[in-house]
C-alpha cells in the first residue's frame, strides 16, 4: 500500500505567460530516496521551490504528512519537518563548525536571541551538535572555522545543520553539485547514511549518484512529467534517452 509523505497533484508555476511547471502530480513515498532529474530548465528547481513554498504555485496542491500545506509560510513548512539543504552560502564562514550546528539548533529549539547568548545555554547544545557532527564524519573538524574546510566537508556540514532541523523529509538541492569523483562519493554514502531515519527528495544530475541511490525516479522536461519508476527503467526509456542525450541510440 501507498503511504506518500508528500503528495502534490496538479501542481502548476506560470511565470509572465510561460509555464515553467505544468499541472505535475509527484508521490513521494515515507522512507524513501526519490530523486527529480531532468535537462537544465526543466523545472526542477522550480518544483523544489513550490514544495517548500518558497514560492507560490500558480494552481494544485501540496499534502506534507496529512496536512495541506498549500497555503503555509516556508517557515511553517520547515516547522512540520520538510526541510531543504540549502546551498553553502547559508553556513556562517566564520564561525566554527561545532558553532554552525549549534546555530541552526537553537534556531530550531526556537530559543530566544537573548536566551542563546547565556553560554550556558549554548554548552547545553553541545552534546547535540557533537553527535550530529559525528554522524556526518566531521566530529574532528569541531572547532575548524567553516571557511576552511574543504568543498566535500562544507556539503557535509550542510548536511549536519539541515540535520539539526530534525527533518522527517529532507530535500536536497544538486548534493553533489561541483565536487570532485572522491567527494562526490563521500557525499553518496552520507545520504545513504542519513536516509535510514528520513525520507530524501533531492535534485540531481549526476546520473550514477541516482543510480546507486534513489529507490524512486521522476524525470521532467519542459515542466512535465516524461518518466517515472526505479532507474533501471526510467533509463531504458525511449524518451528519457532523447530528452537528456538528444538521441534514442545511446
Ligand atoms: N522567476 C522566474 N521568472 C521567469 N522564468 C523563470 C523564473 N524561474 C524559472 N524560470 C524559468 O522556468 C524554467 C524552469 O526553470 P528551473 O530553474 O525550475 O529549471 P531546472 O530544471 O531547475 O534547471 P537547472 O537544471 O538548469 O537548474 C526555465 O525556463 C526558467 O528560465
Amino acid at each position: 500500500m501507498s503511504d506518500a509523505i508528500l503528495q502534490a497533484r496538479g501542481l502548476s508555476k506560470k511565470f509572465a505567460g510561460f509555464t515553467a511547471v505544468d499541472n505535475m502530480d509527484l508521490d513521494v513515498e515515507r522512507g524513501s530516496i526519490h530523486a527529480l532529474i531532468g535537462p537544465n530548465g526543466a523545472g526542477k528547481t522550480t518544483v523544489f521551490n513550490m514544495l517548500t513554498r518558497f514560492i507560490a504555485s500558480t494552481s494544485g496542491s501540496i499534502v506534507y504528512d496529512g496536512t495541506d500545506i498549500t497555503r503555509h509560510s516556508p517557515t511553517a513548512v520547515a516547522n512540520r519537518g520538510m526541510v531543504r539543504s540549502f546551498q553553502i552560502s547559508a553556513i556562517f564562514p566564520h564561525l566554527s563548525v561545532l558553532d554552525n550546528v549549534r546555530v541552526a539548533l537553537q534556531q530550531h529549539l526556537g530559543l530566544s536571541y537573548h536566551f542563546w547568548r547565556s553560554s550556558r545555554v549554548l554548552e547545553s547544545l553541545n552534546d547535540r551538535a557533537m553527535a550530529l557532527l559525528e554522524e556526518v564524519g566531521l566530529a574532528e573538524f569541531a572547532d575548524v572555522i567553516s571557511v576552511e574546510l574543504a568543498y566535500g566537508r562544507k556539503r557535509a556540514l550542510e548536511i549536519a545543520t539541515t540535520l539539526a532541523l530534525d527533518p522527517r523529509l529532507m530535500l536536497l538541492d544538486e548534493p553533489t553539485q561541483g565536487m570532485s569523483s572522491e567527494d562526490v562519493g563521500k557525499v553518496t554514502a552520507l545520504i545513504q547514511q542519513v536516509s535510514a531515519k528520513r525520507t530524501i527528495l533531492m535534485v540531481e544530475h549526476n546520473l550514477k549518484v541516482v543510480e546507486s541511490l534513489a529507490d524512486k525516479i521522476t524525470v521532467l522536461n519542459r515542466g512535465e512529467i516524461l518518466a517515472e519508476g526505479p532507474y533501471a527503467e526510467v533509463s531504458r526509456d525511449p524518451a528519457v534517452r532523447q530528452a537528456y542525450m538528444g538521441t534514442e541510440d545511446v
